[in-house]
């Protein structure tokens, strides 16, 4: 870093300045009071407004107000790049929001595409005391580059290399040129982004969607913007990364959350069964399901009026019918329709007599007792609950609704073995949620969100991405994964699947390779599962400067956790779920402060409703978290331990899954890692030709 002292002086001040007009800008705004607003509903949502722009400007001396410059070529302006927007008394800007058009240089530009910008400066600062800058000139022939046509950054490096502890931070300041890419792709874009493990798909997913919210502002705070994500513990962990970015108007959610709407999941499946129920060709059964209510009109619709009794003969009735189905609109519209269609008829013969009738009495004939009892008994209201526990239960009518689609065996293995009295007794799983969400859509088309962040999503099966599909079917999503860390029985093999899926054949996918978590002897350990559980994927490129610390070893697991205990940074103790129990026992008896993780699903006590041991620290808060295998996925520590990799395979309902759920437990390490086994590591891992040094 340059030692430039009245430079950095210069900076300071400009810093001091800036932090000033920040000031200026909240007490304007705390100035403004929204009890002025025409209407009391007005000055509600004026008062929100406000209090939220607060919120926003609220300045936080730990967090820099800018953390780069550029130099515009052309007009030799200056804009600092920042969080936020700050602009002095007279309007001028003094830092320009990191997703305004003119930021896009700061991440771009390099020397061979200098993007109209002459230099870039970034500023080291440490807990939000500017503390010094580097200069890029990218304009200058014969600097020093890494290969990548970028000069080499101190700060960025410093940046990759920091030490993680708690949850999950923003990357605004040194997001990479194809990251930056990905973010700032157009609203309309459904992508996919694949990467190797800790290429950076969460945070570039979190940083698209606030650009998103900064570029379509009123458009995705009206329609909204959901982020999904496996799993509660992981939604904790990245929880504070949009609020960082000055949003707070995205939601985020598990798929069982969502379809969580439907009714509670009181129950868990075998792997085949739910498998099976993830199967897009159960949305094909469930349209026959729903559809097979529509009957064929036997009867003579009769409406008496006056002295009248008018008829609609039931072949029209039939014919009426085919025209609403073939509209192809949802099932409970449809009946809709329906009515108006058989009331058209009668209005018809009506008008015919002379009369003249307008459309009011057009619905309130459709209305009527007569018009409304015929329709609802050959296109009868269906409940979606009811529905499915019929299909479950009901061999005779799976068979109908799945023939041609399920084959006998299939359709046995759907069936409850022994089905609950009613469908308010049914132990409903999160499957069952799922497509339970599906015949709620057939019924009534689901309201669209604006765009839809989701994270691992290999591990969707088809019907929950056709949840999420709808969920988006006018908007666009955001689709983060890797295929070589799906671990659930019905993971995607195949991108193009999931477009298909999610109903966006047109998105397309990017990929990411430079990994900023695991050091490389970590990956090359990790990459040898690859060809076993991703053939066509390539591991990827470490851009971390350490190369990190890698130990295999079979001595006890308490000489282990001694070894790691006074270490800077997080470590996670990562093991199998069922040796959680013990092992949290363990931990416990020897008076070491740790969270569990995901231990915070299950309602913890409140203050006043028993003990809780003021020593019991919260997850990604604590110094070292004990991780069941199954939450590890997305998460990563400084350290991290990974007990009894054998029985982490085993654990898994097939090797294959196995391996890859080991895969991402691997990859969990940002600068240490210790496998602790038995003797028995996967063979896959190939142990006899692990380099002596790293046996311990
Ligand atoms: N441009 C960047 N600058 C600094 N750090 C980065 C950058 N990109 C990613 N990182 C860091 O790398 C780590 C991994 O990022 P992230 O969790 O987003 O990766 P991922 O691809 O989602 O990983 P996984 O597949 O394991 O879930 C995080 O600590 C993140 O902050």
């Amino acid at each position: 870093m340059p030692a430039d002292a009245p430079e950095l002086a210069k900076e300071r001040d400009f810093l001091a300045e800036a932090r000033t007009q920040l000031g200026r800008m909240r007490d304007r705004v705390a100035a403004l009071d929204g009890r002025y607003a025409g209407d009391p509903i007005s000055a509600d949502a004026l008062e929100a407004a406000l209090a939220r722009r607060m919120e926003q400007l609220t300045d936080d001396p730990e967090i820099p107000l800018f953390f780069g410059r550029i130099n515009i070529e052309e007009s030799a302006e200056i804009f600092h790049i920042g969080r936020r927007h700050v602009s002095d008394g007279d309007g001028e800007p003094m830092v320009v929001d990191w997703r305004a058009p003119v930021s896009t240089p700061f991440y771009r530009a390099t020397p061979k595409e200098p993007m109209g910008i002459t230099a870039r400066r970034r500023y080291g600062f440490a807990r939000g005391h500017l503390t010094g800058f580097e200069d890029e000139h990218l304009t200058r022939a014969g600097l020093p580059t890494d290969g990548t046509g970028t000069a080499h950054s101190d700060i960025l490096e410093a940046e990759i290399e920091r030490p993680r502890t708690g949850p999950m931070r923003d990357i605004v300041a040194t997001i990479q040129p194809e990251q930056d890419v990905i973010v700032r792709m157009p609203l309309e874009r459904t992508l996919v982004v694949q990467g190797a493990p800790g290429t950076g798909k969460t945070a570039v997913g979190l940083h698209r969607a606030a650009y998103l919210l900064y570029a379509h502002r009123d458009q995705l705070t009206r329609r909204g913007v959901l982020v999904v994500g496996p799993n509660k513990s992981f939604l904790r962990y990245i929880r504070d990364v949009l609020p960082a970015l000055g949003e707070i108007h995205a939601r985020q959610a598990t798929i069982e959350e969502i379809v969580g709407t439907h009714a509670p999941v009181r129950a868990a499946e075998a792997a085949d069964v739910a498998t099976l129920k993830g199967d897009g060709r159960m949305a094909e059964v469930l349209r026959n399901a729903v559809w097979s209510h529509v009957g064929t009109p036997q009867d003579t619709l009769v409406l008496p009026r006056g002295s009248f009794r008018w008829r609609v003969p039931a072949y029209e009735a039939r014919e009426a019918i085919e025209q609403v189905r073939a509209r192809d609109v949802r099932y409970a519209l449809g009946a809709a329709q329906l009515r108006h269609a058989l009331a058209h008829r009668v209005l018809v013969q009506i008008e015919e007599t002379g009369d003249a009738l307008d459309d009011k009495a057009w619905d309130v004939l459709a209305r009527t007792k007569p018009v409304r009892d015929y329709a609802a008994a050959v296109w009868p209201a269906v409940e979606p609950r009811r529905l499915l526990f019929r299909l479950l239960s009901d061999p005779g009518f799976l068979a109908e609704c799945a023939e041609g689609i399920l084959s006998e065996a299939e359709q046995l293995l759907l069936t409850w073995e022994r089905p609950p009295r009613t469908p308010g007794s049914a132990r409903w799983t999160t499957a069952d949620l799922v497509l339970l969400d599906e015949i709620v859509d057939l019924l009534d088309r689901m309201e669209s969100v604006a765009h839809i962040v989701v994270d691992e999503a290999q591990d969707l099966s088809a019907m929950m991405l056709r949840a999420l599909g709808r969920r988006a079917a006018t908007g666009s999503l955001t689709v983060l994964g890797d295929l070589a860390q799906a671990t659930t029985p019905w993971a995607s093999r195949d991108w193009s699947d999931v477009l298909g899926h999610l109903a966006k054949p047109d998105g397309h996918v990017e990929q990411l390779t430079a990994g900023f978590r695991v050091p490389g002897d970590v990956i090359e350990l990790a990459a040898r599962l690859l060809p076993s559980i991703a053939p066509g994927l390539e591991p990827p490129t470490a851009v971390r400067r350490a190369r990190g610390r890698l130990t295999i070893t079979d001595v006890p697991l308490d000489d282990v956790l001694a070894g790691v205990a006074g270490l800077e940074g997080s470590v996670g103790l990562i093991v199998p779920d069922d040796a959680v129990a013990h092992l949290r026992t363990t931990l416990a008896a020897t008076g070491v402060a740790f969270a569990v993780v995901g231990e915070q699903d299950d309602e913890r006590p409140g203050p006043d409703e028993g003990d809780v041991d003021p020593d019991d620290a919260s997850e990604f808060d604590a110094h070292l978290d004990l991780v069941p295998a199954s939450l590890a996925k997305g998460l990563e520590f400084d350290h991290v331990v990974l007990h009894d990799p054998a029985a982490i395979v085993a654990a898994e309902p097939n090797h294959a899954t196995g391996l890859r759920r080991l895969y991402v437990c691997l990859t969990r390490a940002v600068t240490s890692l210790v496998v602790r086994h038995d003797g028995d590591l996967p063979p896959e891992l190939g142990a006899e030709r692990l380099d002596e040094t790293l046996v311990g």
